[in-house]
């Protein structure tokens, strides 16, 4: 499991730790590290030319003693001060090292933005988790110009203009093809829009882990959600392993019924029952005849569709009244029910149908999230974990936030991020096999947070093996292609 954690929490281990060091040690040990990561990364440490982007702070600090290791290994390293001051151990290194030094408030522009462009490798030492609100000038400039760097960018602890306790950006931010953090992994590195400005994440162990806190963000891996994942025994049969039900499609929807089944039969439930009107049951016969199904009339609930572990309501059924009491139907169940898509559109308007004793999961893109909270949906994107943990709390429900990163919140856990997914996952459809994969998870007997994080994983990770990268090779992936790829990504999970 890997553990986030905010700005405030790093300092406060910090100030445990360096009170039992000598004075400069922790600096030290960031540095070399630091320093370390960069010579891996040049071409050639000799003659390479380094630009070091160096604020007031202690972030400055680090950037300025990393560049006098590489000086001292023959780099051609030219340091530009971003402050009125700048850390004066990291400054008086970097000059008896050889190191260049330019003022950015006083300097020669065209020649800094020269250097910063042709340089082999910038260092964003300007701000840390020391940084606050929009990036002011000359700081803001500067972290734009290293968007035209021909060289690889590495930022120092944070991408400069993230802020390193929530991943929201306010103004300009660098954005790093390398991004060395120190002690422990800040959450801003996790959430976008901050996470989208990390590239390769590359933690350096400083000695912090003692003093830190229980997190309020983390992730799982591979190892952890191969743990988790239901398997069958020898015991099992359809029913033990987990019958989920499927409210999904309509007359007019119905792929997404296609869609949601997909997800649940490949993510391996016992039995998936499913029922909705004529037309959708007859495309999920079609497609998957594993599944069994009951043909709804209009206002029809679920009274005689069986017994179920859990529930997925939602995906195409529509926002009418039949909808409205279909919904209402299945949110009246004891068991746990996932509510997706236009159930959520039901739920944003009638909340009392979240008035019930069994757990409920809700799985809302940004937008919505939105409607659920009368927020629009770019406040959500700008500020994602306030958010997720904003809904799991108003609306007492798990909740998991779908979008470029997504998060499972739940009241009184920590936040879990998830790390897999690519891109590509942005297009049709895709939502429905997610909300199908944790529906089998669920009825298997996970809770809705383990589900939902686990399924978030697996998701991402068929995704992107259905995309085929990264890097070069990738292809769009269309939804069905993520579900189909499903078993192949459940196989490559392995117990750590
Ligand atoms: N403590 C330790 O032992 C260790 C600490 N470590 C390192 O220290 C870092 C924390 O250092 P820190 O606390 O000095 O803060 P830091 O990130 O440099 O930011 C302050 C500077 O940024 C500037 N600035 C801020 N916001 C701004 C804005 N919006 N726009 C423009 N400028 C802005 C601010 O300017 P000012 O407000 O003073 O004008 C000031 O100059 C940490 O991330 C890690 O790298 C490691 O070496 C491990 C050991
Ligand atoms: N930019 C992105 N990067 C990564 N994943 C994304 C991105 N945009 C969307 N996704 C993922 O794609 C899926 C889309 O789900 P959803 O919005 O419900 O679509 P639909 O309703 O068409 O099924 C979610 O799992 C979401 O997390
Ligand atoms: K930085």
């Amino acid at each position: 499991m890997l553990s986030a954690y905010t700005s405030d929490e790093i300092r406060a281990a910090e100030r445990e730790l360096m009170a039992r060091l000598p004075d400069g040690t922790l600096m030290r040990r960031a540095a070399t590290g630091l320093a370390a990561t960069c010579a891996g990364l040049l071409p050639r440490v000799y003659g390479g030319r380094v630009v070091v982007l160096a604020g007031g702070g202690d972030n400055g600090g680090d950037a300025l003693y990393a560049g006098a290791a590489l000086a001292r290994r023959g780099a051609r390293v030219h340091a530009i001060l971003a402050g009125r001051t700048a850390h004066e151990g990291g400054l008086g290194e970097l000059r008896r090292a050889g190191g260049r030094v330019a003022e950015a408030r006083s300097g020669d522009a065209v020649l800094m933005e020269d250097l910063i462009v042709r340089a082999d490798l910038v260092m964003d030492g300007l701000a840390g988790i020391g940084g606050a609100g929009p990036l002011r000038e000359p700081y803001a400039t500067l972290a734009r110009l290293c968007r035209r760097a021909e060289g690889v960018v590495v930022a120092v602890d944070v991408p400069s203009g993230v802020d390193a306790s929530t991943g929201e950006v306010a103004g300009e931010a660098v954005r790093a093809d390398v991004t060395v953090t120190f002690g422990a992994v800040k959450i801003g590195l996790l959430i976008d829009p901050g996470a989208s400005h990390v590239g390769a994440l590359t933690p350096f162990d400083i000695g912090l882990r003692p003093w830190l806190p229980e997190p309020g963000v983390v992730a799982l891996t591979g190892a952890d959600v191969a743990a988790r994942l239901p398997r069958p025994g020898p015991e099992s049969d359809k029913y033990r392993r987990g019958v989920v039900g499927v409210v999904a499609g309509s007359d007019r929807f119905t792929g997404a019924a296609v869609l949601t089944v997909g997800g649940a039969v490949r993510a391996g439930a016992g039995l998936v029952r499913f029922a909705s009107s004529a037309e959708p049951v007859a495309r999920v016969r079609a497609r998957w005849p594993e599944a069994v199904t009951t043909v709804l009339a209009p206002g029809e609930g679920i009274g005689e569709v069986g017994r179920v572990q859990a529930w997925v309501l939602g995906p195409g059924m529509g926002t009418g009244e039949d909808a409205h009491a279909l919904a209402r139907s299945v949110l009246g169940s004891d068991v746990p029910v996932i509510v997706d898509a236009d159930g959520l559109t039901l739920v944003a308007r009638d909340r009392s149908l979240l008035r019930r004793e069994a757990p409920t999961l809700l799985t809302p893109h940004t937008g919505e999230l939105g409607r659920l909270l009368g927020v629009p949906s770019g406040e959500i994107e700008a500020a994602r974990l306030r958010h997720a943990r904003r809904a799991a709390e108003e609306l007492s429900v798990t909740v998991l936030v779908k979008g470029s990163t997504t998060l499972v919140a739940e009241e009184g856990r920590p936040v879990r991020a998830n790390l897999t997914g690519t891109p590509w996952l942005a297009t049709g459809g895709t939502g429905d096999v997610l909300a199908g994969i944790a529906g089998a998870f669920l009825a298997a007997g996970m809770t809705c947070y383990e589900a939902a994080s686990c399924a978030a994983h697996v998701h991402g990770l068929a995704a992107r093996m259905a995309a085929g990268g990264p890097g070069e090779g990738e292809a769009p992936v269309a939804a069905l292609d993520v579900a189909l790829e499903l078993p192949a990504a459940l196989r490559s999970l392995t117990v750590g």
